[in-house]
């Protein structure tokens, strides 16, 4: 008899899911989990806590309201640190109790300390104190999730050089930073400490960035980014950091210095699967500390499963929440469906952007016909009033079908709106069905028919030239 039915560990979004859904089928479940980890780095490091900065650093530089009441428009004029932790540490602290209560409330067993396996079916947890526990349970779920990827040619110190760990502990907004990597964290920060009035350097390797968005929208993105000083350094790799007294100094390979009061390192994750001692169980990582699993999120050891970000693509806290659900129902026995293919990708930055389905260029390379309605905030009732007058909404349809191919938004509420495409992408929706609805009037929402009716039009009138 085993200790446990089902064992996770990590309390990260896929973790927490997995656990509950587990005990919700009746088994008896516990999560192993790091003192003052709990929530993982979605709640403590990551996800909650620079949603909470963006929203702060939005509201207390009066960005959205500048159109109205000028380019000096601010609610507050010396934004300290202060100001924008005071909002972050509230929401954590209020997560973190949710997430207590739910698990308690649904008899998971919360072990604090450090997992690692002990033998396939053991995984012995050390807590702080140097105690070591031993705990067996039937099955086994991983989602210990990983930590930001620090070179040795980078000198971290946690004030000058920094992390995403380390954003929150910033002493005050520096005048300048650098920011290594042009991926969704690096441009989510860099679009935060532009609106606070730093100078940001943003180096890229790659030649442009976020390439997996609508090409449009990331040159409507960078565009507001250099309008708030940003300045980007794409094809350029960062091959050192250096700390000095009065700054850092980040070289790059073309032999480039570039020097500011802070540089932050978002040039990728690792993996924390190599610190579990996995040979124990006959599981291995890879050389970036991630789990191979199958369909059913079973690794190469059937009763050990993995999930959220230690699986790797696309390390979202959205879809790691359904992996543990889907892998522990898997692990009872429950039947369960596969995880849709629509998954939407939010995106921070000031201002936000969102998209569900294919991008042109894919439909494109792929030979996939489309047609594209575009509805412009700027035209829109509700876009006047908030003073939102660049975002956009772009549909992309299918004209054999009328089938939606692709939604994809820039500007105010992109991340929400975006749901209304994805719904009806998911219930196999055509645009007749955008273009014969009746909206709220006035809102955002409306430039899904403003949109739909734009591609309609573009439709029509190729069918009559056509015949
Ligand atoms: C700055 C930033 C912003 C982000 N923004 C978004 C966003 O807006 N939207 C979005 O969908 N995603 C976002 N993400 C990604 C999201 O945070 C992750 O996809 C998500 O947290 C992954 O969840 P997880 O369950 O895999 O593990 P994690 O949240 O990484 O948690 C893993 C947990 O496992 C614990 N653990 C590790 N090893 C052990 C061990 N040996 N024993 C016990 N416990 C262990 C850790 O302490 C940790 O608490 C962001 C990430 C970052 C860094
Ligand atoms: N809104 C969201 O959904 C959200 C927000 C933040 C993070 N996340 C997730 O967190 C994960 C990690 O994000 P990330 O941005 O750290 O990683 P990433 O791997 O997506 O981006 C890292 C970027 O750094 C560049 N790079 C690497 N080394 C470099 C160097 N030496 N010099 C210059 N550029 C270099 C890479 O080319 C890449 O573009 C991702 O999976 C992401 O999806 C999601």
């Amino acid at each position: 008899m085993y200790d446990f039915d089902v064992l996770v560990l990590g309390s990260g979004p896929s973790g927490q899911k997995a656990a509950i859904a587990a005990a919700k089928l009746d088994r008896r479940v516990a999560i192993v989990e790091r003192r003052n980890m709990i929530g993982g780095v979605c709640i403590n490091t990551g996800t909650i806590p620079s949603k909470t900065l963006r929203e702060a650093v939005v509201y207390l530089t009066g960005l959205n309201q500048r159109e109205m009441y000028g380019r000096d428009y601010r609610v507050k004029d010396d934004i300290t640190v202060g100001d924008l932790s005071a909002r972050t540490s509230h929401v954590i602290g209020r997560e973190i109790e949710v997430i207590r209560s739910q698990l308690q409330r649904n008899r998971v067993r919360l072990l604090t300390g450090t997992g690692r396996f002990f033998d396939e079916h053991t995984v012995s947890v050390n807590d702080d104190g140097g105690r070591e526990t031993k705990v067996t349970a039937e099955k086994i779920i991983l989602a210990v999730g990983t930590r930001p990827a620090r070179p040795s040619t980078v000198d971290f110190d946690d004030r000058t050089i920094i992390d995403s760990d380390g954003i929150i502990n910033l002493e005050h907004v520096p005048n300048s930073m650098i920011v290594v990597g042009a991926g969704v964290i690096g441009i989510e920060y860099a679009s935060m400490f532009a609106a606070l009035g730093t100078k940001v350097t943003v180096v890229e390797r790659r030649d442009r960035m976020l390439e997996f968005c609508d090409l449009e929208i990331i040159e409507s993105l960078k565009y507001h980014l250099r309008d708030l000083a940003v300045t980007f350094r794409f094809g350029e790799t960062v091959a050192s950091v250096e700390r000095h007294p009065r700054g850092a100094i980040a070289l790059l390979e073309s032999g480039k210095r570039i020097g500011a009061d802070t540089v932050m390192y978002s040039a990728g994750r690792q993996g924390l699967g190599s610190d579990l001692n996995l040979e124990n169980a006959g599981l291995e990582a890879d050389n970036r500390g991630r789990i191979s699993v199958n369909e059913h999120y079973q690794t190469t050891v059937d009763h050990i499963y993995a999930v959220g970000d230690i699986i790797g693509f696309p390390a979202l806290a959205s879809t790691s929440m359904e992996q543990g659900r889907l892998a522990a129902h898997h692990a009872c026995g429950e039947p369960a469906r596969d995880m849709h293919q629509l998954q939407p990708i939010g995106i921070y930055t000031i201002p936000e952007i969102s998209f569900v389905g294919r991008t042109e260029d894919e439909l494109t390379e792929a030979r996939i016909p489309f047609e594209v309605g575009i509805a412009r905030y700027r035209e829109l009732a509700r876009g006047q009033i908030i003073g939102d007058s660049y975002g956009m909404l772009k549909l992309l349809v299918s004209p054999d079908d009328g089938k939606l191919l692709g939604v994809h938004v820039f500007g105010t509420g992109a991340t929400e709106l975006v749901h209304i495409g994805q719904t009806v992408m998911g219930c196999d929706g055509t645009v007749d069905y955008l273009v014969d609805a009746v909206f709220n009037y006035p809102t955002l929402a409306e430039s899904y028919k403003v949109a739909a009716l734009d591609a309609m039009n573009k439709m029509r009138h190729i069918h009559r030239i056509a015949t």
